[in-house]
């Protein structure tokens, strides 16, 4: 065998080593209308990271999360996914889900058959889209209402199908525009438990926008923290607090600290923010 033929030894760190999930290479956004929504961002997200994206109110959350779905373009730089540019990531084998604030379910459609869409979008025969969609509603706990019209379901119970739509093209990517703000907080917390088991059972990456630092801090493996007036990224956090974080962890001297470690960060990234409109 000529040497050059020789594959990498398991050992060597880049064989052992998986491609990035996300990469975001010096991508920014400036909008038709001339708002610099994001300077350029670097960002890489490893497989498995639960990643948070906090910041005042327009930092550009919510375009840096669109721009890694692809549904919205860069004004420069790229994005890739897995070593593939977004719009190729087909051909890493991976798939990405995105779940909005707002559920968007079509009212007259049962809860089976709003999961099922994204499966007859993509021509799954029947048979097989079925049986998905059963696995999803389990994984949320909504086996029993498959039959139920969203408008007899509560507002945690329809984020729950918004949740199980996105999960049941089996994702290896989840992005998630925060999805729970709308809801009480009770309900709330439910919904970020499960998500974190979720998480966990499914080996996802996830990306996580959100206005609450104690939801960052419960959720997250790190928090991306963001200014405004132009967006950017401005400080990166690990939250090492090992898993399962239960409810004992948000009342824990190490969540405070955690806790105030952000809020910290936050007013910091606000104050920036006040003083580029000054
Ligand atoms: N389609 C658009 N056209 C023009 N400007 C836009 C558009 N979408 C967003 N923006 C602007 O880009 C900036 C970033 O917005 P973005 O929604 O990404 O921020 P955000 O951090 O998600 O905000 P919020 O926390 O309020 O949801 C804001 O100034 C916003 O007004």
């Amino acid at each position: 065998m000529n040497p050059a033929d020789t594959p990498p030894k398991a050992s060597s760190p880049h064989a052992a080593s998986p491609p990035p999930a996300v990469e975001v290479l010096s991508a920014e956004k400036t909008y038709p209308n001339g708002t610099q929504a994001l300077l350029p961002v670097d960002l890489t997200i490893e497989e498995g990271e639960f990643v948070t994206l906090l910041g005042p109110s327009g930092c550009g959350k919510s375009t840096l999360l669109k721009m890694v779905a692809g549904l919205l373009e860069p004004t420069d730089g790229l994005l890739h996914l897995w070593r593939k540019p977004v719009a190729r990531l087909g051909e890493s084998g991976k798939k990405m889900a995105f779940v909005f604030q707002s559920p968007t379910l079509m009212p007259w459609a049962s809860v089976q058959t709003n999961v099922r869409l994204p499966l007859d979008l993509a021509g799954v025969p029947r048979q097989k889209a079925d049986a998905q969609v059963t696995e999803a509603l389990a994984l949320v706990g909504l086996s029993k209402f498959a039959a139920a019209l969203p408008r007899a379901l509560s507002g945690g119970m329809q984020m729950r199908v918004s949740i199980a739509r996105g999960l049941v093209t089996e994702p290896d990517l989840l992005l998630m525009d925060e999805p729970f703000g709308a809801l009480d907080e009770i309900t709330r917390h439910k919904l970020d438990a499960d998500l974190l088991e979720l998480w966990r059972k499914k080996k996802l990456t996830v990306i996580f926008v959100t206005h609450s630092i104690h939801e960052a801090v419960f959720l997250s493996s790190r928090v991306v923290m963001m200014a405004a007036r132009p967006g950017r990224v401005v400080e990166d956090f690990r939250i090492d607090a090992p898993y399962p974080r239960t409810a004992d962890f948000m009342v824990s001297p190490e969540f405070s600290r955690y806790a105030k470690r952000l809020q910290d960060s936050l007013l910091r990234a606000s104050a920036d923010t006040e003083e580029a409109l000054a």
